[in-house]
C-alpha cells in the first residue's frame, strides 16, 4: 500500500477525522479475529498515513478518535442530545456501540461549565460557588442513559476493539508498522482515562493521587490531542486554588471547594458501580454464548486490566479515595 500524504487535508477537523478513519481501520484489521489471531504486522495504519505527525496522536485508537472526533448531528440544526446524533464510525457492537460513544460524549459535554471555571484566574474561586458543580453534570448523564449499553455486548463484543499492543499478552512484540519502523512499537488500547476532563479538574482541585496512579494517568497524557495536555499542564502550573480557599478562611468558599471534591468523588464512585456492571458482572455472566449476532470471545487480556492497561478496581478505589482527601477541613 502506498504512503498516504496528508498534503491534500485541509485543516485541524480534516486531519483529526483522516487520524479517526485510519485509527478504526486498524483496530478492526487487528482484533477482527479476536486475541488468537493477532498480526505482528500492520500498513496503512494511522502511523503510516502520518495524520499522527500534524495531529500530534498516537497511532492507535485513542478516546479523542473514539469519542471527541466521532460524532455528528443528523439535522445539523438540531440540538446536541443523544436523539439528534450519530458516531461517524462504528466497529462491531450495533446500538450499544454507539449508545457508549454517544453517553460518553455527553459526559464530556456535561462537563464544559466546569473546564470553562479551570480557565479562569484562581482570584476568581466564586465559580465553585455554582449551585451544581460540574462533575454532578457527569455523574448525572449516564444516569439519565442507563439502558444504551448492553452490558453483554460491551463486554463480549466492543472492548477488544479499544485494546492496545502495550503489556498485552495477545500482542507481546507490539507492533510493526510497516514503512515507519522496523522495530515494533507498543501503545496503550483506548480508554476515557485519556480524556482531558477529569485530568484538568484534578489539577484545578489540587488532588495528589497515588505514586502508581498519577504514573500512569500521566502515561495516558501522552494519548490526548497536545493542546488537551498543554491545557493541563498550565492549569497545573497556575497558583495553587485550595491554596486561595484556605489563606482566604472564607468558610462559604471553602464549603462551596468541599462541595467540588464531593462531586468529583462522586462522580469517581458512580464510575466504579458503571465499571462493576459492565466489567464484573458482565465477566460473571459470561458464557461462551453468541452475542448480538457475534461469535467472538471476550478477550482474556482484559479480564483484570482496563483497556488503558490499569488494574482495574485498585486503580479506581484509589484515585475516587485520594480525591476525597483533597476535601478541606474546618
Ligand atoms: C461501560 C462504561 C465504562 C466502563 C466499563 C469504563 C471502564 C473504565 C476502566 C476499566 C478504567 C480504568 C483505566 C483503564 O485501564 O482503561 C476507566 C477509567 C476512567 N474512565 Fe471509564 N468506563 C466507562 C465509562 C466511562 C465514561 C462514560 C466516562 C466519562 C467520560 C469515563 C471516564 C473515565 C475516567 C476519567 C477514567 C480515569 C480514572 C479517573 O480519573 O477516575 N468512563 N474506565
Amino acid at each position: 500500500m502506498p504512503q498516504l500524504s496528508t498534503r491534500h487535508l485541509r485543516g485541524r477537523e480534516e486531519l483529526y477525522l483522516a487520524h479517526l478513519v485510519l485509527s478504526f481501520i486498524t483496530m478492526g484489521y487487528l482484533w477482527q479475529e479476536g486475541e488468537e489471531g493477532t498480526v505482528k504486522v500492520t500498513a496503512g495504519s494511522p502511523a503510516r498515513g502520518e495524520c499522527h505527525r500534524p495531529s500530534g496522536s498516537p497511532p492507535i485508537l485513542s478516546h479523542a478518535d473514539f469519542v471527541l472526533a466521532n460524532w455528528r448531528r443528523k439535522d445539523p440544526s438540531g440540538p446536541l442530545e443523544i436523539e439528534n446524533l450519530d458516531p461517524i464510525i462504528s466497529l462491531p457492537g450495533g446500538e450499544s456501540l454507539r449508545g457508549f460513544i454517544l453517553v460518553t460524549f455527553l459526559v464530556e459535554k456535561a462537563a464544559v461549565p466546569g473546564i470553562k471555571v479551570g480557565r479562569e484566574p484562581p482570584a476568581v474561586p466564586c465559580s465553585c460557588l455554582a449551585p451544581e458543580p460540574s462533575p454532578r453534570g457527569c455523574q448525572r448523564v449516564p444516569r439519565a442513559h442507563p439502558n444504551y449499553v448492553d452490558p453483554a455486548v460491551f463486554y463480549a463484543v466492543i472492548r477488544i476493539f479499544l485494546s492496545g499492543w502495550k503489556d498485552n499478552p495477545a500482542m507481546p512484540d507490539g507492533l510493526v508498522y510497516e514503512g515507519v519502523s522496523e522495530e515494533p512499537m507498543a501503545f496503550s488500547g483506548g480508554s476515557a482515562a485519556q480524556s482531558t476532563v477529569l485530568h484538568a479538574f484534578d489539577e484545578l482541585l489540587g488532588i495528589r493521587h497515588s505514586q502508581e496512579s498519577t504514573a500512569f494517568l500521566h502515561r495516558m497524557r501522552d494519548y490526548m490531542p497536545p493542546p488537551h495536555r498543554a491545557f493541563i499542564e498550565e492549569i497545573g502550573r497556575a497558583p495553587s486554588l485550595k491554596q486561595h480557599v484556605l489563606c482566604s478562611g472564607d468558610a462559604r468558599l471553602r464549603a462551596a471547594f468541599n462541595r467540588c471534591i464531593t462531586a468529583l468523588a462522586d462522580f469517581r464512585s458512580c464510575h466504579i458501580a458503571i465499571v462493576t456492571k459492565y466489567i464484573a458482572v458482565a465477566k460473571a455472566k459470561a458464557g461462551r454464548a453468541e452475542v448480538g449476532g457475534w461469535a467472538g470471545r471476550p478477550p482474556a487480556a482484559l479480564e483484570a486490566k482496563g483497556t488503558g492497561g490499569s488494574h482495574i478496581f485498585s486503580f479506581l478505589k484509589s484515585v475516587r479515595d485520594t480525591t476525597r482527601d483533597g476535601l478541606i477541613s474546618a
